[in-house]
């Protein structure tokens, strides 16, 4: 009877220190993975969501949360920029580490050779262009610079500085104040198209800088003049004629007419070539531009001597505007609606009188520059 009821007790006794084993068996394994798994959904939640009631839910429900909040695009953008940044400062140290020691990796070779941010970390600095897009008006100067500028070795000032043809008496610190801040292995650029018939652009500029890159799109010039009345009639000028008349005088081209003076482009590239030689200018076809952006683009990004980055990613055609646009990771964006404005309809017989005039003009050019375009 003694020795049933110890067994008794001993059953009993194994079957509670099993269930105290389990209990701390659990409480181990609930610490040790599912405390790592809460961590790990916090740590997320610092990126993606709000995690104010993770504890509660997890503690009252028994599973796991994935409590989503409202986050904002903008939100989840920043992050993912700081993440790129952390990645990025910490390749460089592992870079400069590597240099130092003599020891790279074929891997960071290859990313030193490619340099498409020779200078991440250096302290951005006002320096004066090393590059101008000269002009030439209304032929595409703002869509060339806003396109240059999708690449990241590529510092480009946003407004008009008109420098060399309204501002020179400022001097040149206020030039180089104009710019965007810049670091190291980026090319400073501005545009001003009317510095192409500027007569004093050439000499100044060639004073200021006599290696400068100087970028010149242009355009069919009877298409370009037209856009030119298009503009000045867009801002509602009360005494303007229609283009016709504007155009013409006694069924003669009129010379006088300042946009007919800006398309004869052989006589105002003559002054640049008297400064710079023709080695330092690229000139981008405007109507290809309008066309198909890449290809042009890519022959500027040769011209200024920037590692090859501009894709066909970075544009999309726009249907509603019969343009291109810029597109990004997390915006995209088109010109203003200034740009591609309608033209007014002008008789063939007007438009065969422009293009015969600007001919010779255009037959001088292309001898000039060595090259051709498409201009009837
Ligand atoms: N991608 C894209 N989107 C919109 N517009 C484009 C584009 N590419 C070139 N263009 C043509 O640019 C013309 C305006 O030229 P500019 O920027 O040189 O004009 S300005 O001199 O700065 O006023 C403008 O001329 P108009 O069409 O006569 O308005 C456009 O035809």
């Amino acid at each position: 009877m003694a020795v049933s009821l110890t067994s008794r007790h001993k059953i009993v006794l194994v079957f509670l220190g099993l269930l105290l084993t389990l209990t701390v068996a659990s409480r181990f394994w609930y610490s040790k993975h599912l405390h790592g798994l809460l961590c790990a959904a916090r740590t997320f939640n610092q990126y993606a969501y709000s995690d104010a009631d993770t504890t509660r839910t997890l503690e009252s429900d028994g599973y796991l949360p994935v409590v989503m909040t409202e986050v904002s695009e903008e939100d989840v953008a920043d992050k993912i920029t700081d993440l790129k940044n952390h990645i990025r400062k910490q390749r460089i140290t592992e870079e400069k580490q590597a240099l130092e020691l003599g020891i790279m990796s074929r891997q960071m070779k290859k990313r030193l050779k490619k340099q498409k941010n020779p200078s991440m970390g250096s302290v951005a600095t006002q320096v004066l262009p090393k590059a101008i897009i000269i002009g030439v008006r209304k032929c595409g100067t703002r869509a060339l610079l806003e396109m240059l500028e999708t690449h990241p070795q590529i510092a480009a000032c946003g407004p008009e500085v008109h420098f060399f043809d309204k501002n020179y008496d400022r001097g040149l610190d206020w030039y180089r104040r104009q710019m965007k801040p810049s670091v190291p292995g980026q090319i400073t650029i501005e545009k001003s198209p009317s510095y192409f018939i500027t007569e004093t652009a050439p000499r100044d500029i060639h004073s200021m800088n006599k290696s400068i890159k100087l970028v010149v799109i242009v355009r069919d010039p009877t298409t370009r003049v037209i856009s030119d009345y298009t503009q000045i009639a867009s801002k509602g000028v009360s005494k303007l004629a229609g283009f016709e008349e504007t155009v013409l005088s006694q069924g003669e081209v009129r010379t006088s007419y300042k946009a007919v003076q800006i398309s004869m482009y052989s006589k105002h590239l003559q002054r640049w070539l008297d400064f710079f030689p023709l080695a330092q200018m690229h000139f981008v076809d405007g109507d290809k531009l309008i066309a198909n952006p890449l290809p042009e683009m890519k022959k500027v990004e040769r011209f200024l001597g920037l590692p090859d980055f501009i894709s066909e990613k970075n544009f999309y055609y726009n249907n509603a505007t019969g343009f291109y646009c810029l597109a990004g990771d997390l915006n995209s964006k088109c010109l203003s609606a200034s740009k591609g404005r309608e033209h007014p309809k002008v008789s063939t017989d007007v438009i065969r009188k422009l293009q015969d005039f600007f001919r010779p003009y255009n037959e001088q050019f292309f001898k000039m520059i060595n090259q051709r375009f498409n201009w009837p």
